[in-house]
């Protein structure tokens, strides 16, 4: 399985195209979803510990917005099997492709794996079953901003007593001063990981059109409106943040 380093904004474009999870992004996405997002690996490892806390016997575990399953690999790691499996949803084509090859060869190094079923679909249109966990690590992000509330509604009623959402974002600031400064940090995470400041703008001017990041008060008041009785953030890092979403 080829995978390269992002350079995908390295030289001038003429016009730069609004970001999408295409075979382009999927070639690189390892490399720049690390570079890109500060505390990454540190989520993505933990988000299978605090799974496996919420998880319950012969119960559903959903990884929504899966990329190539990097979260999913994470629960497999970490969740007992105990009848569980996963659902590692994604409507970019590419990405469950390639997704489906890297669990393939997950499988063939680890006995025991909870069973995964990868499917190509819109998360907005899914039927949830009953799950006791659900995983979301910058997914609702890139979800319409007027249909992030059902979303997590029917996310909401799908969750079993005792399970969890856990909810990764990129974080907006209602203070001026924060948001420049933590935005700056952000900018010099990306600096020290490689970025030239031209990867950086076009980057930024491909993304600013599909991924639109909420404050942290935004996130607890719309939980609290889908219905979950207690949002408690576990990591924070720079402008990136993680949370525990209760029913
Ligand atoms: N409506 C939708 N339905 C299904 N999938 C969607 C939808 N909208 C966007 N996606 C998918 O959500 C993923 C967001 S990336 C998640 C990283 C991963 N969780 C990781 O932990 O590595 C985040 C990022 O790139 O910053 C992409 O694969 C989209 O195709
Ligand atoms: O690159 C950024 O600035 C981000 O905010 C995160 C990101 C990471 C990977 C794909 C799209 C956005």
């Amino acid at each position: 399985m080829s995978q390269s380093p992002d350079r995908l904004f390295a030289h001038p474009l003429e016009q730069v195209p609004d970001f999408a999870f295409n075979e382009d992004v999927v070639r690189v996405f390892p490399d720049m979803i690390k570079r890109s997002v500060p505390g990454y690996p540190t989520i993505v490892e933990n988000l299978g510990v605090l799974a496996a806390r919420f998880a319950q016997p012969n119960s559903t575990l959903y990884d929504l917005g899966a990329s190539l399953g990097a979260v999913t690999q994470s629960l497999r790691r970490h969740v007992r099997n105990d009848g569980c499996r996963v659902i590692a949803v994604d409507n970019s084509a590419a990405m469950v492709e390639r997704c489906r090859q890297y669990l393939t060869a997950q499988d063939s190094m680890f006995q025991e794996l909870l069973p995964v079923n990868v499917l190509e679909a819109d998360i907005l249109a899914l039927p949830f079953e009953p799950a006791s966990v659900v995983a979301m690590n910058f997914t609702l992000q890139f979800i319409a901003p007027d249909q992030r509330l059902e979303l997590l509604g029917r996310i909401r009623q799908a969750l079993l007593p005792g399970g969890a959402l856990i909810l990764s974002e990129k974080l907006h600031f209602a203070d001026d001063d924060e948001q420049t400064l933590l935005n700056e940090l952000h900018l010099d995470f990306k600096r020290a990981n490689g970025y030239s400041e031209l990867e950086i703008a076009q980057k930024r001017s491909a993304i600013e059109n599909v991924m639109k990041p909420d404050t942290l008060e935004t996130h607890k008041a719309r939980l609290r409106a889908a219905g979950f009785s207690k949002v408690v953030p576990w990591f924070q890092c720079l402008n990136f943040a993680s949370l525990i979403a209760l029913p």
